[in-house]
């Protein structure tokens, strides 16, 4: 079954904005090619009764990409690679290296909605890594659709002839078939020669209880087979292959992989930590001597403290990141310890979803209740002895005296509106000391770039643009450059005492917004002890704002005007609610919500 002439394979993938119907088509693909029984994908229960059979086996955790074979009109027998690329932006690097293994993609766009911001970027890495891409509009079915309009879009927009389109609705199964044509016609085959020594690119890995580290693999040249020795360019490391196979989504051991292949091997490697994505994989006797190109570490971005909720979750926390960690050596972290929250993790994250992922996991898999103290990015210090320094929690940094200038990280956004809250989003980013670069329109809806800086974004950005645009705007970003900026260390202090979870790196221009609106909160959210509390926001030695929380009176329902008694009862509750959950700081005890709501004000 492994010896495919290299002709009759393809390598693909469906690059698409998020809910366009990237997974429907996959699953469309698989049941008309026979991954899967129709009995198998009727009910969806059996669907995820069989992979809950198979996880408890530790078969496919985490089946990457799936081998069908299709019997085409040409009278051949074709074997489909059909490669899975993460879903959003902040594994560009992932999506490159998957992308990197394939020839070609499907281009799937909601005929319905049109091109969105993700479409854009995805597309854009499909035609970086040289692929040839195959338009299909998806959701003809729908009423709504209006698949001219978006054929000419996807022209104007992105430049593709889109003439050819394949017209589908991946929900019902119509025009499915086509799509299978087009993949033996119009996308191209591989290039490999067997001859050659082993050379193959390391697309992603993942541990399995049962199997240990399973690697994914895309043969370039040359054979991998079981027993071989193999090399890890990147690492050095080198590893006897146990296994090799591939996934129907069902896993299938095979003996050898050849040229233009993709398949999985196992090597008694003890983490994905030892894996690289994008390192290239040899022969460890005859190795070759020159990597793919492309090879480079994934590094975090934006940083925040994890601290549990109660304290004696800690462990629970720690063992529960340790296992996040197994599958996403791209999540970093090290233990904190912060005098407001006690005990918890500085964490490092691609990015701003990556970020929301892991903490939504955290919460919702090992049920953690947790706090998360403000985002933070990667600052560049340059010092006055002419030293620099990386700052990526604000706790660390140096005496201002010492600085001589501050950098922080830029990103370009592009963020795709329906014109009537085109205003809103300009306000949004303007606030968020925006440069506008572009402002386009993709039929009746407008296209803009902005240079943001990252430390204005990792706050609320995604919220605020939701809600201006009431769930419309779409938004992709990437890195781009350091620029000298104007910031400041905010910190609140409580009783005169700074809270070292508050503290954060802000613009000068924002510092006493944001100060003002993160006392204001508090304020509300301490309740009233036996003296006075002074609130304030400062900058080194500068208050910049001041809230007092009053000392208690006898009667705390007293300031209640009106007498209101389900008000008074409420208050009461709410009182003997926040004592269960207050933080001693100093002589105050703060309640777990001040922190929360003190975070994520919005200014
Ligand atoms: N009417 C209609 N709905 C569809 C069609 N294809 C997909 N959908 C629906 O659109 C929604 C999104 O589809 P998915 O396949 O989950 O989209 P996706 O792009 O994989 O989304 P993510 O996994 O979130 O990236 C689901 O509710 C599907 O049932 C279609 O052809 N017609």
């Amino acid at each position: 079954m492994t010896t495919v002439p290299i002709d009759n394979i393809r390598n693909f993938s469906i690059v698409a904005h998020i809910d366009h119907g990237k997974s429907t088509l996959a699953d469309r693909l698989i049941q008309i090619t026979g991954g899967m029984s129709d009995r198998e994908m009727a009910g969806k229960e059996q669907v995820l009764d069989s992979m809950d059979i198979e996880r408890e086996r530790g078969i496919t955790i985490k089946a990457q990409t799936v081998r069908l074979k299709y019997h085409a009109k040409d009278g051949k027998d074709y074997i489909f690679n059909l490669m899975d690329t993460p879903g959003h932006v902040d594994f560009a690097y992932e999506v490159s290296r998957s992308l990197a293994a394939c020839e070609g993609s499907l281009l799937v766009v909601d005929a319905s909605q049109g091109v969105e911001a993700q479409t854009l970027a995805n597309v854009y890495h499909a035609l970086d890594a040289n692929h040839e891409i195959v338009p299909v509009l998806n959701k003809v079915d729908l009423p709504a659709a209006e698949p001219e309009k978006i054929k000419q879009q996807i022209e104007d927009v992105i430049g593709l002839d889109a003439s050819d389109a394949v017209m589908i609705s991946a929900k019902t199964g119509l025009g499915v078939p086509d799509v299978l044509e087009a993949i033996v016609t119009r996308l191209p085959p591989p290039k490999g020669d067997r001859e050659a020594t082993l050379k193959a690119l390391l697309v992603d890995s993942w541990y399995d209880v049962y199997l240990g580290v399973v690697v994914l693999v895309r043969i370039v040249d040359g054979v991998l087979k079981k027993g071989q020795r193999i090399r890890m360019m990147g690492t050095g490391a080198a590893y006897d292959v146990e296994r090799v196979g591939f996934f129907t989504p069902k896993m299938v051991n095979v003996e050898e992989l050849g040229p233009g292949e993709v398949g999985f091997i196992t090597a008694a490697i003890k983490e994905v930590a030892d894996t690289r994505v994008g390192d290239t994989i040899t022969d460890d006797k005859k190795p070759i001597t020159e990597m793919l190109p492309g090879f480079k570490p994934a590094i975090p971005v934006v940083f925040c403290g994890l601290f549990p909720v109660d304290a004696d979750d800690f462990e629970t926390l720690r063992a529960a990141m340790g296992k996040l960690r197994l599958n996403d050596a791209s999540f970093s972290f090290e233990m904190e310890t912060s005098a407001a929250l006690g005990f918890g993790f500085r964490c490092g994250f691609l990015g701003l979803l990556h970020l929301e992922i892991i903490q939504e996991r955290l919460s919702r898999e090992f049920d953690l209740n947790l706090i998360a103290t403000a985002p933070s990015v990667i600052y560049h210090m340059k010092l006055t002895d002419g030293s620099e320094m990386e700052i990526h929690n604000p706790v660390d940094m140096p005496d201002v005296v010492k600085i001589a200038e501050i950098q922080e990280p830029w990103i370009e956004a592009t963020i795709l509106t329906p014109d009537e809250y085109l205003g809103s989003v300009l306000k949004l980013c303007q606030d968020r000391r925006g440069n506008q670069k572009e402002l386009t329109y993709v039929g009746a809806r407008a296209m803009v770039k902005y240079d943001l800086p990252l430390n204005e974004v990792v706050f609320d950005f995604y919220d605020r643009l939701k809600s201006v645009s009431k769930g419309y705007a779409s938004f992709d970003y990437h890195l781009t450059d350091y620029k000298p900026a104007d910031l400041v260390k905010m910190q609140i202090l409580v009783n005169a005492e700074p809270v070292d979870a508050l503290s954060m790196l802000v613009h000068r221009t924002r510092a006493e917004g944001r100060g003002r609106a993160m006392v204001e909160k508090m304020k509300e959210l301490i309740p009233p002890h036996m003296f006075q509390i002074p609130i304030q926001a400062a900058i080194g030695g500068k208050v910049i704002a001041r809230e007092t929380v009053r000392a208690l009176r006898k009667d705390v329902t007293a300031k209640c005007y009106g007498g209101d008694i389900t008000r008074k009862r409420k208050l009461l509750e709410k009182q003997k609610e926040g004592k269960k959950k207050m933080r001693q700081f100093g002589k105050v005890d703060i309640p777990q919500e001040a922190f929360i709501a003190a975070l994520k004000v919005d200014s």
